[in-house]
């Protein structure tokens, strides 16, 4: 039996492409030893940070995926077992159980592939980098990249919290979808000033800025466009992930210091041992219809590369995940 995996066939530099990645092919044992477990990829996510680790040539690329245990001789692992881990962009592999984990929580009938979305890591960080934030009924939260698998469960987390929502989007489609997840002001930012649009809606500037984006949003926001004891999440900056050099902005720290800004760095998984309270209370609000989830779903492993390369075109909206077909079970 052959596995299929991919490997960075040239390091990143600038934007990614289809010339970075390499599909190859590999053998798979027979025979499992003793302890091991055969797991095929069921979901892949693809996530913005793959763009940056570890971006050395001939290295697998990473991140997570929901697999299936098809062959076992491992107990704690009985077949058809669901294990999230953290396996990279293989469609099968061999695992002495190190690092598998089982689902923490009761999915009832949310979808599985949730778990890699809005249930799952990104769900997480949504979670927790917005109560790091420390919000409070009648502020106004600002969120950037606002239709995606972050952004968009952010919004509607503030807004159940009784906040005041402001998203920004790359796309109409977007800005309609957030308008439907009851987002109060939504602008395209490709064709609208964010500034300016900014200064419209929160004359008085806003109290969080949950930053997804960095970059141009990042500076202007905290320059011009925060309230006096704002919040400053930085959750991601996907603006730059691809620049080849810094950019170099003077006047942030300044604006930071006059205005007693507090700036938080958010890494999710310092928070894992709480996902599954988040997840238990996140899935009750799926399973109301309070809390609405949209997903991409890619359909084969050959469609990886495509899945993730569109997170930096702004083809998702929701959560990007790639199906695998031919799974031993056919999960819904
Ligand atoms: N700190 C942490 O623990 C974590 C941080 N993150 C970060 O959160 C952010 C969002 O991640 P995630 O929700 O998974 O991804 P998304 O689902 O939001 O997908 C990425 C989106 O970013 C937007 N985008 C892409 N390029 C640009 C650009 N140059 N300028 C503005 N917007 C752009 C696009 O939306 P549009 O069409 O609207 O432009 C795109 O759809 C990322 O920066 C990521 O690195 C994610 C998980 C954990
Ligand atoms: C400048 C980096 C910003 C990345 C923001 C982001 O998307 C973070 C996501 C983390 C992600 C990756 C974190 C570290 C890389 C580790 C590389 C490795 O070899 O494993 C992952 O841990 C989930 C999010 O917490």
């Amino acid at each position: 039996m052959k596995g299929k995996k991919y490997i960075l066939s040239k390091a990143f530099s600038g934007q990614a492409n289809d010339d970075n990645f390499q599909l190859v092919e590999f053998d798979l044992p027979d025979e499992l030893k003793e302890g091991e477990v055969l797991c095929q990829a069921v979901y892949l996510s693809v996530d913005p940070y793959m763009r940056l680790f570890p971006n050395t040539e001939g290295s697998p690329v990473i991140g997570e995926q929901l697999a299936e245990v098809i062959k076992t001789r491992n107990g704690e692992f009985p077949l058809a077992t669901l294990v999230l881990t953290k396996a990279g962009w293989q469609s099968h592999f061999i695992s002495n159980g190190e690092g598998l984990n089982p689902i923490r929580f009761d999915l009832g009938a949310t979808p599985i592939s949730y778990t890699l979305g809005a249930l799952g890591m990104p769900g997480a960080t949504a979670y927790f980098g917005l109560k790091k934030c420390d919000p409070k009924p009648n502020e106004i939260i600002c969120v950037s990249a606002a239709a995606g698998a972050v952004g968009s469960l952010v919004g509607q987390l503030a807004k159940i919290q009784g906040l005041t929502v402001i998203g920004f989007v790359g796309s109409e489609d977007k800005l309609n979808w957030c308008k439907e997840l009851g987002f109060d002001h939504v602008f395209n930012y490709k064709s609208s000033n964010f500034g300016e649009a900014l200064s419209q809606v929160a004359p008085n500037g806003v109290d969080i800025y949950f930053d997804n984006v960095g970059g141009d949003y990042y500076h202007t926001i905290i320059n011009k466009h925060m309230r006096k004891g704002g919040r400053v999440l930085v959750c991601g900056s996907i603006q730059t992930y691809q620049d080849k050099d810094t950019r170099k902005y003077d006047a942030t720290n300044v604006s930071v210091l006059m205005n007693e800004l507090s700036i938080y760095g958010f890494m999710c998984y310092s928070y894992y041992e709480q996902w599954p309270i988040a997840f238990t209370e996140m899935n009750k609000l799926i399973q109301e219809g309070r809390l609405k989830v949209k997903e991409q779903v890619y359909t084969g492993f050959e469609n990886m590369k495509e899945a993730f390369l569109g997170l930096f075109k702004g083809d998702n909206v929701g959560k990007a995940v790639v199906k695998t077909v031919n799974s031993f079970t056919h999960y819904p």
